[in-house]
């Protein structure tokens, strides 16, 4: 019998480098919250990819970008970590947007966050934006600056390049036992989830700012003889007037984005969902630190 491999991979880059799009996409469902806007991605989310005899346990991290904020530097922080913690490191950069500042920024403070055991990966991504002469220079460029392991050209959204990615990274990891059942997509519970496919909703039916002053948590959940769910959240803004918006006239704005999310959850778990909402004024959540715990985030670190 052959022998099993497992590992994590971590995905780093900058924010909208498309890496829950990768991930998406390896794993094969949604359990990572794609949207055009940046920064969306707080918690380290895992997925598990199966690739032959080969465990791939994804770590998606938060965009990594220069921090302001409490949370921007948690944020931040936590990224370098599951970089640290991997078998293998694949830096994601935009094919379009070439070797940028913040780029510039990752490669510099990569080798103080790896180690020489993990093999570091190059993926251009969106290669679908660019002609194939710009594509060769920009990852002879980056080579140039570091000796990547390997390097890949792909289009996260349209699908290329990914299965090499994957192939190569099976090969790559450690051989040992699976670290999760073969079934299980993702070890991210259920309420995290939940929570995060409501924040998404909410982040595309509110404007600029806010959505980053907002978290969602899943209060409660509940298994319901008939089969069905019932799930309360609770959003925590931190001012009244935030509070007012989301709820919006009559209410208008908070039941679109509830019938939203509870379609999409639904959806996933392939059965009926009984979605509460609730918008509560927290004015200092973030800097709360049960709020971060419920996150996947260390409020240390964002000291
Ligand atoms: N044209 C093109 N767009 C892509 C591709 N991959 C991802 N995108 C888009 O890029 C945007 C950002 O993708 P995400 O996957 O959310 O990026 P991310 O790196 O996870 O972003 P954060 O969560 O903010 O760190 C989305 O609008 C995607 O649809 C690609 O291969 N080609």
């Amino acid at each position: 019998m052959a022998e099993t491999k497992a590992g994590f991979v971590a995905l780093i880059g900058e924010p909208n480098a498309g890496k829950s799009t990768l991930l998406n996409r390896m794993v094969g469902a949604k359990v990572s919250i794609v949207t055009h806007k940046v920064q969306t991605t707080r918690a380290r989310i895992r997925g598990v990819a199966m690739e032959g005899d080969s465990q791939i346990v994804f770590v998606d991290t938060p965009g990594i970008f220069k921090p302001k904020r409490r949370l921007d530097r948690a944020m931040v922080t936590a990224a370098w970590g599951g970089a640290a913690d991997a078998d293998i490191v694949v830096l994601l950069i935009e094919a379009h947007r070439g070797i940028t500042e913040g780029v510039e920024a990752i490669l510099a403070a990569l080798d103080a966050h790896s180690n020489p055991n993990q093999k570091i990966a190059l993926a251009i991504n969106k290669i679908d934006m660019v002609p194939v002469e710009t594509l060769l220079a920009l990852a002879q460029d980056m080579n140039a600056r570091r000796a990547f392991d390997e390097t890949f050209m792909i289009s996260a959204e349209k699908g290329k390049g990914v299965a090499d990615l994957r192939k190569w990274l099976a090969a790559e990891l450690p051989e040992g036992p699976w670290l999760y059942p073969e079934d299980q997509i993702a070890d991210l519970p259920m309420r995290m989830i939940a929570a995060e496919m409501t924040r998404e909703k909410l982040t595309l039916n509110l404007h600029q700012e806010l959505p980053y002053q907002l978290t969602v948590e899943t209060e409660s959940w509940e298994e319901r003889k008939d089969g069905s769910a019932r799930v309360d959240q609770v959003i925590y803004v931190t001012r009244d007037g935030h509070k007012g918006i989301i709820l919006g006239k009559g209410g208008e704005t908070i039941k679109r984005i509830s019938r939203a999310a509870r379609e999409e959850l639904s959806e996933f778990l392939g059965r009926k969902v009984h979605l509460f909402l609730q918008v509560k004024v927290r004015p200092n959540w973030l800097e709360e630190a049960e709020r971060y715990g419920e996150m996947g985030l260390d409020f240390k670190d964002g000291n």
